[in-house]
């Protein structure tokens, strides 16, 4: 039996951390066995290399590199596994945030990302993708009032920009996977929206 692959975009401070709880309880209310994880991380190795990549200066070539090292890992130890078991995989963050972090975001070239992305996926996709967008300042305001920031998170609003298209085209790009949710209103607001697209493409 194979599980669901479903992964959660956007900048940082669009409100991800904030729906994906609601998310899970939607799919545990329908009986699903739910794996709740997050990239850079999910497994103890990875875990280390986000610790690295987000406090540790590095070029942004080696930042790509320990993105896909660590997304490896996830992908062998974690992911596969739980969507072998038939778990519904519900992942905070995939490799559509390394196109718009280090891609868009730094700017390294699709030239590089692409075979990576090839390579390291090496055909596992995610069904569903949202992609919570709302304008950089936005999301900064809603970061000021969260949190420190990280080393990525510190960048200037031109980063979130670039950032932000780099989303926008993974999304025309691939626009039966990829569901553009507006993340500027308020929490039940973006929560009926993202209701709405799990009831149409998950009916009871
Ligand atoms: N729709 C919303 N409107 C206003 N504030 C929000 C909204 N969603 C989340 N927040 C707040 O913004 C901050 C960042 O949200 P969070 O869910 O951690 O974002 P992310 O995981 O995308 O970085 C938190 O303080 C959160 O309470
Ligand atoms: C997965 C991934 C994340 N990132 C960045 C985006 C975020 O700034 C950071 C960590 O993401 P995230 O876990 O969303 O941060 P937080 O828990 O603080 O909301 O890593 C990349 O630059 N490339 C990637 O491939």
């Amino acid at each position: 039996m194979t599980g669901r692959f479903i992964s959660f975009e956007g900048i940082d401070g669009a409100g991800k951390s904030t729906q994906i709880a609601s998310i899970a309880a939607w799919f545990q209310a329908r009986g699903d066995e739910v794996a709740l994880t997050r990239e850079p991380g999910g497994t103890p190795l990875a875990e280390d290399l986000r610790a690295l990549v987000l406090n540790r200066p590095m070029d942004s070539l080696t930042e790509l590199l320990l993105m896909f090292a660590a997304r490896r890992d996830h992908l062998q130890t974690l992911i596969l596994p739980a969507l072998a078991a038939g778990k519904t995989v519900l992942c905070d963050r995939f490799t559509d945030s390394s196109f718009a972090y280090q891609g868009g975001g730094r700017g390294l070239p699709l030239r590089m990302l692409d075979p990576l992305a090839d390579w390291v996926q090496d055909g596992t996709e995610p069904e569903l993708t949202f992609w919570f967008d709302l304008p950089p300042a936005m999301a900064a305001a809603r970061r000021a009032g969260a949190r420190e920031a990280d080393r990525i998170e510190a960048q200037q609003l031109d980063f979130f920009e670039r950032a932000r298209g780099g989303f926008a085209a993974r999304a025309e790009k691939a626009p039966q996977r990829v569901v553009r949710i507006d993340a500027s209103v308020a929490p039940d607001a973006v929560w009926a929206q993202v209701q709405a697209v799990l009831q149409q493409r998950y009916p009871a």
